[in-house]
């Protein structure tokens, strides 16, 4: 069996306007979870769970192998890699050089010369007190100081918000360099596709305060197919369909997540084929709510 990073167990949290949770979710060591869910959904009180910064009401939490009453030991805390949604206020006052000088006090596995890389690929000013600096050059900071920690694992809250098209390619460049190296585990709550796309290796989905499960990205993005075709099948009678219409001139539209068996029974009937499409993430999360859940991982 794959080690595990955390592990929750029931856990949940009572908010004014909703219940977080109960959550239960397994998090593989060593792997990218994409967090994905609508706004409110409870992305960043899990995130904030997973660091003890929000204490949950009830349920259980095992990081590393280990259960943390209360806030977490110093160990642990070293070991965990945090870009907020907004950056704290502690670090205000100084500059990007000073605060990595903190950090690498503070954080037994601290890599200066790869802060000082990624300061320089992101174009950070480092001599400028953090809170001069622009949303997005503070956010480039946030990310090269957390990558820089080299810790065990990984909290991203929305780490893009802010960035421009450049800076968010570099970005995601240094996360997967920085995941081809080690072995941390990295949650990324995020409502970018093109993040998920290209670093993720699962995918959670919350939704109004519940993990909906966590499936395999590419079992995600390849297992839900839009196909048109032309001919007499009646869409109920073709497996894993979950849509259907019928266009104009006698085309009919079917969304299945059993393509190849589709094709198969489509091509028996002697019905043509004209397109097949894979669906979008946020058309396949659609689904995913409604009910059609991909295959799980636990
Ligand atoms: N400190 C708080 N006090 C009370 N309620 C809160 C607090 N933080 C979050 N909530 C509520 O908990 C729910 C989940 O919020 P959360 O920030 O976890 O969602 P999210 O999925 O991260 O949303 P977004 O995509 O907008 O960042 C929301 O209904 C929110 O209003």
């Amino acid at each position: 069996m794959e080690p595990i990073a955390v592990q929750l167990s029931g856990v949940s949290k009572m908010r004014k306007r909703r219940v977080i949770g109960p959550i239960d979710l397994t998090i593989p060591e060593g792997y990218v979870v994409a967090i994905l869910g609508h706004n409110g959904s409870g992305k960043s009180t899990l995130l904030n769970m997973l660091q003890q910064v929000v204490l949950p009401d009830a349920g259980q939490i095992i990081w590393f192998g280990k259960e943390h009453e209360g806030p977490l030991p110093i160990e642990l805390r070293q070991q965990i890699g945090f870009v907020a949604d907004n950056a704290g206020l502690e670090e205000n006052r100084i500059t990007a050089q000073e605060a990595a000088d903190f950090r690498a006090y503070w954080y037994p596995r601290w890599d200066m010369k790869l802060f000082n890389q990624l300061i320089h690929d992101m174009e950070v000013p480092v001599d400028v007190k953090l809170n001069k600096m622009s949303k997005g050059e503070r956010r480039k900071f946030e990310i090269a100081a957390a990558i820089a920690a080299r810790p065990r694992l990984l909290l991203l809250d929305e780490p893009s918000s802010g960035l421009d098209p450049f800076a968010w390619k570099v970005m995601v460049e240094q996360f997967r360099t920085f995941m081809t190296e080690g072995d941390t585990t990295i949650l990324i709550a995020t409502h970018i596709a093109d993040e998920v796309k290209r670093l993720a290796d699962y995918i959670v989905l919350m939704h109004r305060g519940q993990s909906l499960g966590m499936a395999e990205k590419d079992m995600v993005l390849d297992q839900w197919k839009e196909i048109w075709y032309e001919g007499d099948l009646r869409p109920e009678s073709i497996p894993g369909v979950v849509e259907s219409s019928s266009e104009e001139r006698g085309l009919v539209r079917i969304i299945t997540t059993r393509v190849s068996e589709a094709q198969e029974r489509l091509e028996l009937a002697n019905n043509r084929v004209l397109k097949i499409r894979n669906l979008e993430l946020d058309e396949v999360l659609a689904f995913w709510i409604a009910g059609y859940a991909p295959v799980q991982w636990k």
